[in-house]
């Protein structure tokens, strides 16, 4: 069912209020029309009657002479009097029939939505499209309903895909330069996205409209890197590249930004200096900017402790490093030890992207919302290696992103292709913080291959277990505590062998494919 012809990509719904002094809406509407807005909504809370006529008529002239759709925010009169294009209704407004009674069939209408019931209704009466919202909190209106986030978004969709009609879909609330690849291309579900985003302060508050519109434009058309998953893997060719990665790292010296637990902070910065990456440790907000414009940067979250502010810092954090396109690692550490870790995990989920998700069975099936056996923050692993395959390959295939499941067998996954893993000793499971290093060593990994995640992941994981085997047996070794200190010197040895060509250590990888038996 092909969509109708009408470019919902960016929306533009204005308000009187949000014009920059020394400015018109007039003028901002022509810049962002200029710039590449495809749809525009005058929307006048408090206008007399004759003063709204008298805008839209101006507004209509504009966007008349750029070929766009005038839409009219809740007044069916005023879109008759200038015979505008349409108009959007609220789920508080005229009812879609009057509506469509007064304006004809070949009016535009659309209404607001939160919910799939609501939805329901919309097609069922007859709108041409919904905005979906509100996403995420906004200043611009003060909501009568929570935001419904990216999931939000993504059920409403999901409910649309299955109607055979097709209506179109916005989504609304806070869309601007930091949110909008994320909403746009994570709330997508098998055969269906948003058809567009509405905006109203991003452009109406701009001082140039017209480049933020641009960029508004093509952030909403051109798929992020993190859309692109390559298919059809296969291990020789994924493992012919691990020495590029690790090579890599130590040559480019990663800049690799742990937001991490305090249990692990050194080990984790000695594990990141091991391997050729430049650690810092940072939670001061006021410095996310300033680490995310480093070129080669990470940023890992590692969810160690439970603050009370912790969730908008790493949101903060995450959207400082997505504005910049540099990727994000995220270790949901204990992420089902609590109700308040699973809110904290939901929301995160529901308002970002992170281009690798790494933690523990019971971590990684409580972000995926299935049972796990979960107690503190050890993992039991009681799954067999099908669940646990089956459970990453979704999570990876819904979220865009990869997933590691570490265990005494790994599992990565980009959704299509899944790796299981078999090295490592158990000295790993004898020392704390074991989990949350190799983030920092995915963080330094993924800072040199970001065009190829998995394969950063996969990388990752073998030159930390594969260490872990040969630190077990090092001389001197007599148990956990040696253990570490050899483990720091076997990463740093590996690292060093591989940057000079020497990729022996890669023989004793235990990686296959995971397909699923019939
Ligand atoms: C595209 C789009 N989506 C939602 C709204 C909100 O409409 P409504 O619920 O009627 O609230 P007000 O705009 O009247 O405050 C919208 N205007 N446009
Ligand atoms: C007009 C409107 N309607 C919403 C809804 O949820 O239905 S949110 C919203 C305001 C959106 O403004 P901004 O882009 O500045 O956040």
């Amino acid at each position: 069912m092909a969509p109708p012809k009408v470019d919902y990509s960016l929306y533009l719904v204005t308000d009187p209020y949000l014009v920059p002094n020394g400015t018109t809406l007039e003028e901002q509407v022509q810049k962002a029309i200029d710039g590449g807005v495809t749809l525009v909504q005058l929307r006048e809370k408090d206008a007399e009657t004759c003063d709204f006529i008298e805008r839209a008529r101006a507004i209509h002239e504009i966007t008349k002479k750029a070929g766009i759709p005038l839409l009219i925010n809740d007044r069916v009169d005023v879109a008759l009097a200038i015979d505008a294009e349409g108009i959007h209704i609220g789920q508080e407004d005229i009812d879609v029939a009057t509506a469509r009674k007064l304006l004809g069939p070949d009016k535009l209408i659309g209404m607001s939505v939160s919910y799939v019931s609501e939805a329901a209704k919309a097609v069922e009466d007859g709108v041409d499209y919904v905005g979906i919202g509100a996403i995420y909190d906004t200043a611009t209106k003060t909501p009568k309903k929570p935001p419904i986030g990216i999931n939000g978004a993504r059920k409403v969709l999901s409910y649309l895909s299955s109607v055979s009609r097709y209506v179109s879909t916005v989504a609304i609330g806070s869309l601007n330069l930091k949110t909008v690849r994320n909403v746009v291309h994570l709330s997508a579900v098998p055969g269906r996205r948003l058809d567009g985003i509405a905006v109203v302060s991003a452009i109406i508050a701009a001082k140039d409209p017209m480049a933020v519109s641009k960029e508004l434009l093509s952030l909403v058309r051109d798929p992020p890197y993190w859309m692109r998953v390559i298919p059809n893997r296969d291990v020789s060719s994924v493992l012919s590249e691990v020495p590029t990665v690790i090579s890599r790292v130590r040559s480019e010296t990663p800049f690799v930004h742990n937001i991490i637990n305090r249990v692990a902070t050194i080990f984790a910065a000695n594990v990141n200096l091991s391997i050729g990456s430049s650690p810092a440790m940072s939670e001061n907000v006021a410095e996310f900017d300033d680490f995310a414009a480093i070129p080669n940067s990470a940023l890992l979250i590692n969810m160690g402790f439970g603050t009370e502010d912790w969730v908008e810092k790493y949101l903060a954090a995450a959207g400082a490093y997505a504005k910049k396109l540099r990727p994000v690692v995220l270790d949901p550490v204990a992420a089902g030890a609590s109700e308040l870790r699973k809110g904290a995990v939901k929301s995160m989920l529901n308002r970002s992207h992170f281009d690798i998700i790494k933690g523990n069975e019971g971590e990684i099936f409580s972000v995926a919302g299935e049972a796990s056996q979960m107690r503190g923050v050890d993992s039991t692993s009681s799954s067999q290696l099908q669940k646990k395959a089956n459970v990453v390959e979704a999570l990876a295939a819904k979220e865009k992103t990869i997933v590691v499941l570490t265990g005494k067998e790994d599992v990565i996954s980009d959704g299509m292709t899944t790796f299981v893993l078999r090295n490592g000793h158990r000295y790993l499971a004898d020392i704390t913080a074991s989990g949350c290093v190799l983030g920092s060593i995915i963080g330094a990994a993924v800072a040199v291959s970001l065009e190829d995640r998995f394969l950063a992941a996969v990388a990752s994981v073998l030159l930390y277990t594969i260490a872990a085997e040969r630190a077990a047996v090092a001389p001197g070794v007599r148990g956990p505590g040696t253990f570490i200190a050899a483990l720091i010197d076997e990463l740093y040895m590996l690292s060093n062998a591989t940057a000079n060509g020497d990729v022996s250590w890669l023989e004793a990888a235990k990686v296959e494919r995971y397909v699923e038996e019939e």
